[in-house]
């Protein structure tokens, strides 16, 4: 029932108004360009363990209004780094379907169509994500950059459940499957900085790892995500299209962003 929007009244420029954080210090998500990028030899590939989740568990996907999501097990988690930390779920951001270029991340001032984030939380320090999500060291996302190419069947074991979550508060099951699959190839190339949450309350608690490297999903599937849900309720007389929910990226002054990779 949080009240902000994508667009209008309660759209991005008026979040700090409500979400003092999010007129804040270091606000995600940023672009990422030559001079400020500086090589890091200490990155070391990310390690997932738990992942592989069997079939025979269920992952519960949701439309909250803002995004879809799907709630990961507890048994997910990332070693590598600084702490241990805790899958708790994804979602993703994108574009519309006059506009397929809805990442949050942009390269050289490039949008992706799409954007995968996979939220984790520091378990070795905070009992939930609630605990952690406004601590420095609370939170970590993956984010995982998706533009065209040949159809993706890790990604349709999610997107084929849309249409049940069309409306928001709908809810969908999905069996268990191995979420790594999600993820590029090179898992060690990516890119490190510390920002914040991209949505209100916008806490400057998120150690971002951005994969280098693109996932391709297929035009139909892209078509898909930008059409098939809604941030209104099933009965609501004005139904609004879940569309353009990503935010624009925000000024990174004085900071730096590291690189596992060499140019
Ligand atoms: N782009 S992002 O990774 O910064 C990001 C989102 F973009 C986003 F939409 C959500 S949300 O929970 O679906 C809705 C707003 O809280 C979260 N949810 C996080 C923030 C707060 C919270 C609390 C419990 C579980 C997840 C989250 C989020 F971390
Ligand atoms: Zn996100």
């Amino acid at each position: 029932g949080s009240k902000w929007s994508y667009i209008g009244p309660d759209g991005e420029k008026a979040w700090p108004k409500k979400y003092p954080f999010c007129g804040g210090v270091f606000q995600s998500p940023i672009d990422f360009h030559k001079d400020i990028l500086q090589y890091d030899s200490n990155l070391l590939p990310l390690e997932f363990i738990g992942y592989n989740v069997p079939s025979t568990d269920q992952f519960t996907l949701t439309n909250n209004g803002h995004s879809v999501k799907m709630y990961l097990s507890p048994t997910m988690y990332i070693r590598n780094l600084p702490f241990e930390y805790t899958a708790s779920q994804l979602h993703l951001h994108w574009g519309n379907r006059n506009k397929s270029e809805g990442s949050e991340h942009t390269i050289g001032g490039k949008h992706f169509a799409a954007e995968l984030h996979i939220v984790h939380y520091n378990s070795e320090k905070y009992p939930d994500i609630t605990a952690a999500m406004d601590k420095a060291d609370g939170l970590a996302v993956l984010a995982i950059l998706l533009e065209i190419g040949p159809f993706n069947p890790t990604y349709e074991k999610i997107f084929r459940h849309f249409r049940n979550v069309k409306y928001k508060d709908q809810m969908a099951q999905v069996p268990g499957f191995n979420i790594q699959e999600l993820l590029p190839d090179r898992l060690d190339e990516y890119y490190r900085y510390e920002g914040s949450l991209t949505t209100p309350p916008c806490y400057p608690s998120v150690l971002w790892t951005v994969f280098r490297h693109p996932v391709k999903i297929s035009q139909e599937q892209l078509r898909a995500l930008e059409t098939a849900m809604y941030c209104t309720e099933s009965d609501d007389p004005e139904p609004l299209e879940m569309v353009d929910n990503f935010r624009h990226v925000q000024k990174f002054d004085e900071r730096l962003v590291f690189i596992s990779f060499h140019e």
